[in-house]
This record gives C-alpha cells, structure tokens and sequence, in this order.
C-alpha cells in the first residue's frame, strides 16, 4: 500500500533542538509511553531529556530542565493502586517541590502527567481527588473527543477555548472521583481543563478527563496526547486515515508558556 501521507520526523536522525528548552520525561519500571512522550518533544524542537525515577540526585538533575512530563504506563505494575508506589520516588519528590507543591506556583516547574502520570499526580498530591476502575470495568482502547475547556495552563495556550480535540484513551483505572466540594472548587477555579465529549468512557464524575492545580503549571489528564503527534500514527480522524495530531500542541503549548516567562524556548 502507498500513501501520500507527510510522515515528518526520522526515526534514526540524530536530535538537533531548534529551541532552548531541555523537557525531562521520566521513567519507572513498568513505564511504557516515555519513548512516544520523549518523540513529541523532540518534533516540537526542544530538547528531550531521559529522567530516571530513582535519580539520587534528582532536585539537581531538576534544576535543568525547563518542563517535565510524567508519561503513561503501569509503573510498579500498579500494584496496591495505580501510581500509589511511584510516588515515593525521589524523582516525585523533587518534582512535588520544584512544581511548587500542591498548589504550585505560575513560575513553577511545568509538569504534564498522562494517564498513569496523572494518576502518580492525584497519588502525590499534586492534584486532588483519585483514580479508580473504569465503572464497566473493563480495559478501554479508543480514540476520544475531548473538550479544552481552559487554555489558561502551562500545557493548553496553543488550544482555543472549547475546541474539541481527539485522542486515544487507554486505561482501567479511568474513573476521576472527588468528593463534592473537590469538584465544586475546581470547577469554580477553572481547573476543569478536558471533559469527555460524546460519552462518557470511564464514569468520571463531571466527564472530567483532565484537571489544573490552582497555579496552572500542573496538569493532568487520562487520555494520551503523545499518540497523537504524526500524520500516519494517530486517531482515525477522516474516515480511515490517520491524521489526528491534535496532541502536539500540548508539547508547543508548553514552550509558548516557557516563552511568555522570558525563559527557554
Ligand atoms: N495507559 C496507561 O497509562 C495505563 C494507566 C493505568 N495503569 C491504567 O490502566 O489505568
């Protein structure tokens, strides 16, 4: 079969950054995406870092990065509950205070946690409420539309305000719970940042899919945008080809946010 699809990017071409900024992506055992997260760095032209979860010296390692994104998977295998280990690494600790704590800081480390990263977030504390089992409880695979319904955080600038975007969704444990005043008070702070469009996959309350700490440099969110960043290997979102690129613009958004700072990027 052909296509006359642009593929960009190269597999074997060795990264040469277009812009200032370095963004960590860290791994854990069990860890599957960092190498999806750590190519939808490099194809916005920034420079793409390798972090290790048990870095010793991970404040320092840290203090050179412009951004970090906790990437999906099933770190320690999501054993006790998704995330629920992972957050003990000294990588979480550094990231926990050069994020700025639980209600971060606008000058604050960006970080980004996809699916299990946004779960090791909610078992940190570094965003509230919890993950548990989809409601049908069953594993799901799917392209999913979501709403942006803030552009107002370190990882969204480069959307438009209730655009609706697609990208895979991919978990068990999908299921976003907070008790009512949690909810309540993200909602009235804006920090509702996706919510489900169509249907709701998981039973997430609020079709909530993704959320801000109150600082909005800390985002995270169940859906998978480091798959959809090439033409060829994303959502389906014409009828049978694969075009869906959506998720680059959380990597560009971010640099936008390091531009606005007067830093990298
Ligand atoms: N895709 C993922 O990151 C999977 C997340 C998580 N371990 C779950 O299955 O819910």
């Amino acid at each position: 079969m052909t296509t006359d699809l642009p593929l960009i990017g190269d597999y074997s071409t060795p990264q040469t950054p277009l812009s200032g900024a370095r963004i960590g992506v860290v791994t854990f055992p069990g860890t599957l995406d960092d190498v999806d997260a750590l190519r939808a760095v490099r194809l916005t032209g920034a420079e793409a870092v390798s972090l290790w979860h048990a870095d010793d010296d991970a404040a320092a390692t840290l203090a050179g990065l412009d951004a970090v994104v906790i990437p999906g998977g099933f770190s320690y295998g999501d054993y006790l509950r998704a995330g629920a280990i992972s957050r003990f690494a000294p990588m979480m600790t550094a990231i926990a205070e050069a994020a700025g704590g639980p209600e971060g800081s606008a000058d604050g480390l960006p970080v980004l946690g996809i699916c299990n990263g946004f779960q090791i977030l909610t078992e940190s504390h570094l965003l509230p409420g919890s993950m548990i089992k989809n409601d049908h409880l069953h594993f799901i695979c799917r392209d999913q539309q979501l709403r942006v319904e803030n552009t107002d955080t370190a990882w969204t600038r480069d959307f438009e305000q209730g655009q609706t975007i697609t990208v895979p969704l991919k978990n068990q444990d999908g299921q976003y719970v907070a008790d009512e005043a949690t909810l309540d008070r993200l909602e009235g702070e804006g920090r509702v940042v996706f919510r489900y469009v169509g249907w709701n996959p998981n039973g997430s309350r609020r079709d909530i899919a993704g959320i801000a700490n109150p600082a909005g440099n800390v985002v995270g969110l169940m859906p998978h945008p480091e798959h959809a960043i090439e033409v060829g290997f994303g959502p389906d979102t014409e009828h049978g080809v694969r075009t869906g690129t959506d998720g680059l613009s959380f990597f560009t958004s971010v640099l936008t946010t390091l531009a606005s700072r007067g830093g990298a990027a």
